[in-house]
């Protein structure tokens, strides 16, 4: 039990959506954005070695599909600390009954919630509107070496974006689709 969170499972077993109850009075309010103790659930034995923070300038931009492969696969947790998102986590875990499967989540600044990502699972999102600001913890340090990516537009994957996809780095652009025989990712 958290008094901070509310924890809340997806559909896709080990993907959770955290609600940060905020505490306000006529200052403004207060927050927890982590905490170990009341999040010990989801983070089991992992602790947080990374904080990363982005900003994407315009709606429509998409980042992702990315993940580390191990041993530098990691847990992330994911939160819009202004504007609103559509994150999305893909289910890479090939023992998973939910294998290739994707879960979208609205992230937003307004509505505190956070994506707690664990290993084996691929994420990304998209900009519901300009100027957005993401704010990440790692259980793992970015390894160039061991980054990996899908395409935002694999068709094996057909993730709903709301809108029309813009502003992909020419990484993102370049990730191959899925091939035929692919078994996920190893943890
Ligand atoms: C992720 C990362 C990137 N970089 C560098 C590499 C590059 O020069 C620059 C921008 O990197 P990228 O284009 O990969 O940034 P970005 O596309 O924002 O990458 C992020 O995308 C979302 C979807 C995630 O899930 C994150 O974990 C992360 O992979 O920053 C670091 O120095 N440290 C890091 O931890």
């Amino acid at each position: 039990m958290s008094a901070r969170f509310d924890i809340a499972a997806t559909a896709l077993p080990g993907l959770n959506v955290l609600t940060r109850t905020h505490i306000g009075d006529s200052r403004g309010w207060f927050e927890r954005i982590f905490c170990v103790e009341e999040l010990q659930e989801v983070l089991g034995k992992r602790s947080v070695v990374q904080i990363n923070r982005t900003l994407t300038l315009q709606r429509g931009s998409v980042r992702g599909m990315h993940f580390q492969h191990a041993p530098s696969a990691e847990m992330k947790f994911v939160s819009c600390l202004h504007g609103e998102v559509f994150d999305v986590a893909v289910d890479l875990r090939p023992e998973s009954a939910t294998f290739l499967q994707w879960h979208a989540e609205l992230l937003s600044a307004h509505n505190r919630k956070t994506l707690a990502i664990p290993e084996g699972f691929a994420h990304g999102f998209q900009t519901l509107t300009d100027n957005c600001e993401m704010f990440y913890l790692h259980t793992a340090a970015y390894n160039p070496s061991a980054e990996d990516g899908l395409s935002p537009k694999d068709p094996a994957l057909a993730i709903a974006w709301p809108l029309p996809l813009t502003e992909l780095s020419a990484r993102d652009a370049g990730h191959p689709m899925i091939a035929a025989g692919f078994r996920g990712v190893r943890l």
